[in-house]
């Protein structure tokens, strides 16, 4: 494999996986019924109290429920006693379409539909967060219409034009989370790249770096995790460009090669950094290795419920990161 060379430690890819159970955790007794509106029309919504952690529980608006990551937070939303309003949003018009999280049965709205229905949910729900898990192509339109109806929110989904996505949120003084890694351990190892790359700069300086990741065949732009490591590389010194990233998205590659296991090629994030120095006598190797999007999903509810602490006690800060998750350090 190119990203090791002859120098390198035959280390292995094979990292010992421990599943996690953070699924199967207690399951509140929240009980959403929603509306029984099969027409277009912005729907009322019955929320039943649920019975969750003393201030824990406020609502939650996750769009992208139709895709892997949505649902994974929506069952954790639910596990943790969150009121998860029963409505999402779609790229495509989709009339009448529902999906079933538990037994919560949440309504599918799409683009046209889209602006009304949020902000009646905010109308309705002054203290509700939206968590976005969508496409980068949607990014910077969603935070948009975010930003335009005020509502405080998630952004998990990577991609898209993040310098603008940064400025709209700026300029229309709302409050957000934005991370592409909702993972904290991972988050924790970002932190410590980005503390390094502060007080040692130019640490790595002349240092060749070799940069792959694996994910599952559905995930069209390059990890944005991987481009955070790689932003601290270029601090230490390292010259990579990011285009350099090797994705690998095979997934006879990601089985023979990377040793994902296999019930896992459908939901996977391995990332491997190799640096070598200039005559190849010193070496070092960076590994993070998620199998599964439980991690994300515990990560994104720590989120949201640090963000509501934030909106409810109108902190002036307005927008954060994982590290400012991290940091407050009131995770369940
Ligand atoms: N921040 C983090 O820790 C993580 C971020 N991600 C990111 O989350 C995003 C989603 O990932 P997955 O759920 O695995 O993808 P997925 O493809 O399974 O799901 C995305 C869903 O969003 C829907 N969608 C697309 N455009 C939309 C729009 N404009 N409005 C509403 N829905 C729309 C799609 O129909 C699809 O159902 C990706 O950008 C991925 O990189 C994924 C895992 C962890
Ligand atoms: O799409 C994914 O799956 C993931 N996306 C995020 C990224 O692009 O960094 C986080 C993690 O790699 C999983």
């Amino acid at each position: 494999m190119a990203l090791l060379n002859s120098h390198t430690p035959l280390f292995s890819l094979r990292t010992p996986i421990r599943r996690c159970t953070f699924l199967g955790r207690t399951r509140s007794c929240l009980r959403i019924r929603a509306s029984a509106a099969r027409s277009c029309a912005i729907p009322s919504v019955a929320i039943a109290p649920a019975t969750s952690q003393a201030g824990l529980s406020f609502p939650v608006l996750i769009n992208g429920c139709t895709g892997k990551m949505g649902r994974a937070v929506a069952d954790a939303a639910i596990s943790t006693g969150l009121q998860v309003v029963p409505i999402t949003f779609s790229s495509k018009e989709k009339p009448h379409k529902t999906i079933h999280v538990g037994s919560v049965e949440i309504q599918v709205y799409g683009p046209s539909y889209k602006e009304n229905v949020l902000s009646s949910m905010y109308d309705e729900y002054p203290d509700i967060v939206v968590i976005d898990y969508t496409a980068p192509d949607a990014v910077n339109v969603n935070a948009e219409l975010y930003c335009k109806i005020g509502v405080p929110f998630v952004m998990g989904t990577t991609g898209g034009d993040r310098e603008l996505l940064y400025k709209t949120v700026r300029d229309a003084n709302v409050y957000a989370v934005i991370s592409p890694q909702m993972g904290k351990q991972v988050v924790a190892f970002l932190a410590a790249m980005e503390i390094m790359a502060k007080q040692f700069p130019g640490a790595f300086s002349g240092y060749s770096l070799g940069v792959m990741e694996s994910h599952q065949v559905g995930k069209k732009d390059i990890s944005g995790t991987a481009k955070a490591v790689v932003s601290y590389f270029q601090k230490l010194g390292v010259s990579y460009d990011m285009d350099q990233i090797k994705m690998i998205r095979d997934p006879k590659k990601q089985l023979e090669m990377v040793g994902v296991p296999e019930e896992y090629i459908g939901g996977h994030a391995f990332h491997m950094y190799h640096l070598s120095s200039p005559d190849d006598t010193v070496s070092f190797e960076f590994q993070h290795n998620v199998c599964g999007r439980s991690i994300y999903a515990e990560g994104t509810i720590d989120a949201a419920i640090f963000l509501s602490k934030k909106v409810q006690s109108k902190d002036d800060k307005k927008i954060y990161d994982m590290v400012d998750v991290l940091r407050e350090g009131n995770m369940r």
